[in-house]
């Protein structure tokens, strides 16, 4: 009698690890506009000004950075059970997590999906103050709200196949005849709560938050520029082929990397289809054609395991870097070069 799978409604949190608190307090609130909603000697909770909830991301201090959870709320108290039941009854490691272990959220259990990923469902939250409307204390990218995750797993079909067991449907995907390379999934009516990014793994990605408009994207920019802080800047600004969004990519103090991102679509309709991009198609992840930079392809956030150990790396057989040439401007290299790099 298969499990049933728990209903995700979105992805709603997470935690990184960082180093030095300070300079991520720097970054994340005085130079892009988080507001710090609670903080102490160890952890900041970072809020957009549309998040409801309590906070969008949590950093907490630690020796070596990493990703020490990414959260999904579940619609309902049961789905929280649902969710361990489903998760146990795969084998998978889960941990019943006690109410206000993170503020703001209620019980909840953390599981370690099959691509070694810390994976938390919740569903008791504190709603947070209203603040969608004070413009008077909007500052840097105006951040709204956490959008999506993006992970490095070395088998996008595999954890593809997963989460469509668990609920999730598939808006676009990059493939050609012999495998999928990429792929962009959801709960939320919009374009993904998770894409799965081919590449050795189980690495963090990124993590994206929305912003109103592509304007707090370039003010991000010229405010990094204004402090000679632009190094941050990894990928972008630009528009989207996968998604349609506008974009940019950061990395914070520790390589932690996050995306600004306004203006996917909606995917919400029962029928909603795939788009699927062909791997040679140079518009597919800019659509201008510009060049995806090769630490965007390389570089993620190690995974802490449910014992707070980092994660073993698995690499894949093939990668997108090594197939497609043309608009990322890197021609063919090895796999071989690759795991030099
Ligand atoms: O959110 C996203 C939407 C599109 C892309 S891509 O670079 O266009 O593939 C990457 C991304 O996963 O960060
Ligand atoms: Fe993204």
């Amino acid at each position: 009698m298969p499990v049933p799978a728990p209903d995700v409604v979105r992805a709603a949190d997470a935690e990184l690890v960082v180093t030095d608190l300070a300079r991520s307090r720097w970054f994340w609130v005085d130079a892009l506009g988080f507001e710090a909603i609670e903080e102490d000697d160890e952890v900041i909770y970072l809020r957009g000004y549309e998040e409801f909830l309590h906070h969008s991301l949590v950093l907490r201090k630690g020796p070596e950075a990493g990703l020490r959870r990414l959260s999904y709320r579940v619609r309902t108290p049961e789905d929280v059970q649902r969710a361990k039941d489903f998760f146990a009854a795969k084998g998978l490691p889960t941990q019943d997590v006690p109410a206000g272990t993170t503020r703001g959220i209620g019980e909840a259990v953390r599981v370690e999906d099959p691509f070694g990923f810390p994976v938390e469902f919740f569903h008791h939250a504190e709603q947070g103050p209203r603040h969608v409307q004070r413009y008077d204390l909007r500052r840097g990218a105006e951040p709204s709200r956490i959008d999506h995750f993006n992970v490095l797993t070395p088998d996008v079909q595999a954890a593809h196949d997963f989460y469509a067991e668990l609920g999730f449907r598939t808006s676009e995907t990059i493939e050609d005849a012999d495998q999928i390379y990429a792929a962009w999934m959801f709960r939320k009516p919009t374009v993904h709560d998770i894409a799965f990014t081919g590449g050795a793994g189980p690495r963090l990605h990124h993590i994206a938050f929305f912003v109103p408009e592509s304007h707090q994207i370039l003010r991000a920019c010229d405010i990094l520029g204004s402090t000679a802080d632009h190094g941050h800047i990894e990928r972008g600004p630009g528009r989207h082929g996968v998604s349609n969004a506008f974009y940019l990519y950061l990395r914070d103090p520790d390589g932690h990397r996050l995306e600004l991102y306004t203006s996917d679509y909606y995917t919400g309709d029962p029928d909603h289809q795939t788009y699927r991009w062909d791997v040679q198609d140079p518009r597919r992840r800019d659509f201008w054609g510009h060049d995806v930079v090769p630490s965007w392809y390389r570089e993620g956030s190690t995974a802490l395991g449910l014992d707070g150990a980092p994660k073993e790396l698995v690499h894949p057989p093939v990668s997108e870097e090594t197939v497609h040439v043309g608009a990322d401007g890197l021609g063919v290299v090895t796999e071989a070069e690759l795991q030099r790099s």
